[in-house]
């Protein structure tokens, strides 16, 4: 349970009275006649053999409100795409699974590679984008909510919450973030977000000073929460990154397409748990520190969009104020932790910080080297007009991988 305060800019929606599922179920399934709903669901072939996918379908199989489920598999043969069609038949939802290394969807990838419209990096934000053509083109929901498919703590809230003001004919949203506090087995985690992604937008407001973009980012109470929710028409028309900035990316294009007051936050669980990547703080190319860099560098570009201007000096000074600010944020975690008998590591807090900070520098030397970097995947819309008949090749090749893999 939280406070009821609201930052400013963007609304948020807290939990203030644990009000049971089931009435919130009730009243999203009569909202979901006016605005059906769908999900989205990317997934790597491996989560399907890890602990948590299974306890979320397990929920998911008690969700009677929604229209349609999209799940993206990556990195999977034949063979194991055969087993996850499988995997998810006890659904009870119509569902769609995408190969997305399968020879049709592979070929669909080489048609827009010919046309430049193709994602240039393998990875989550590209699954992504190709379930949100598949529901584009099937055009069976109003509404998509997305999450991840390796959270431990998943339970059916966490999708009914999210959705809910999207499709509540009372309110005028257009996007909703989910947040919570991700604490689990006595320890605070949310590493990145903590100790990278606040930290930082805070030493750009002092270095660059404050500007609406810079507000309207740090008023996210967890900005990379990978659970989020939108109206059908942004999924057509947004324009979505292939990295590690997918979730910033996706805060930033809604704040450059809608208002401030089409966009909310809400509160869907208390606690989560997800799969933990390593810091690899040897390696830019792995784990956090990848995701760390990826995510520095998507702000960089957005600010340079709006206008600023950087330099080797901007970058260093950047450098400097976040590690200052990222110190005191581990003082004010520390105190958290304390009153809450949470154990709290302050060197491996710190080592993560000093992880961060390079990455910090290395995105800035990276982005001064190639600014010509365009690392957004197009809107649908755009690919709708460059290749008018891509809908229907799109749910003839899922329809087609189905019927000869599911025998
Ligand atoms: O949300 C985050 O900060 C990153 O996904 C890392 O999360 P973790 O520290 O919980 O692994």
């Amino acid at each position: 349970m939280s406070d009821f305060y609201q930052n400013g800019g963007i609304c948020t929606i807290h939990n203030l009275t644990n009000r049971p599922i089931e009435q919130i179920e009730t009243e999203l399934k009569r909202y979901s006649e006016l605005s059906p709903i769908g999900l989205v669901l990317p997934s790597l072939f491996s989560e399907l053999e890890g602990p948590a996918l299974e306890g979320i379908v397990d929920e998911l199989c008690k969700v009677d409100y929604l229209k349609q489920i999209v799940i993206g598999i990556d990195r999977s043969d034949r063979e194991q795409f055969k087993h996850a069609l499988k995997y998810f038949s006890r659904l009870p939802q119509d569902h769609q699974l995408l190969w997305n290394d399968g020879p049709r969807l592979q070929a669909i990838d080489k048609l827009l590679q010919k046309h430049n419209l193709a994602p240039t990096e393998l990875g989550k934000g590209r699954n992504v984008w190709y379930c949100f053509g598949y529901i584009h083109a099937s055009k069976k929901v109003k509404a998509v909510a997305l999450h991840d498919c390796d959270i431990t703590t998943y339970k059916r809230d966490m999708l009914a919450k999210l959705v809910y003001p999207v499709v509540h004919p009372g309110c005028s949203f257009q996007f909703s973030k989910g947040y919570y506090a991700r604490v689990a087995n006595n320890k605070i985690n949310g590493r990145v977000t903590r100790l990278l992604v606040t930290p930082l937008l805070r030493s750009l407001k002092k270095v660059l000073g404050h500007g609406d973009f810079l507000e309207y980012l740090d008023s996210f109470r967890y900005p990379l929460a990978g659970e989020f929710a939108m109206r059908s028409s942004v999924v057509r028309d947004i324009r979505i990154p292939n990295d590690w900035g997918l979730e910033m990316g996706v805060l930033s294009e809604m704040k450059r397409s809608y208002s401030e007051n089409q966009i909310c936050q809400v509160e869907i669980a208390d606690t989560y748990d997800h799969k933990h990547q390593d810091l690899s703080p040897a390696d830019a190319a792995k784990g956090l520190n990848k995701m760390s860099g990826d995510i520095a560098k998507s702000l960089y570009r957005k600010l340079a969009i709006e206008g600023q201007i950087f330099s080797t000096e901007t970058f260093r000074t950047i450098k400097a104020t976040y590690y200052r600010t990222a110190l005191d944020a581990i003082e004010q975690y520390a105190s958290s932790a304390y009153l809450n008998g949470i154990e709290y590591d302050r060197h491996q807090e710190q080592s993560a910080v000093e992880a961060f900070a390079q990455s910090i520098l290395t995105a800035g030397n990276d982005f001064l080297d190639i600014p010509m970097a365009t690392p957004f995947m197009p809107s649908w819309t755009r690919v709708s007009a460059a290749i008018p008949e891509i809908k229907e090749m799109l749910t003839e090749a899922v329809e087609e991988d189905r019927k000869e893999l599911l025998e």
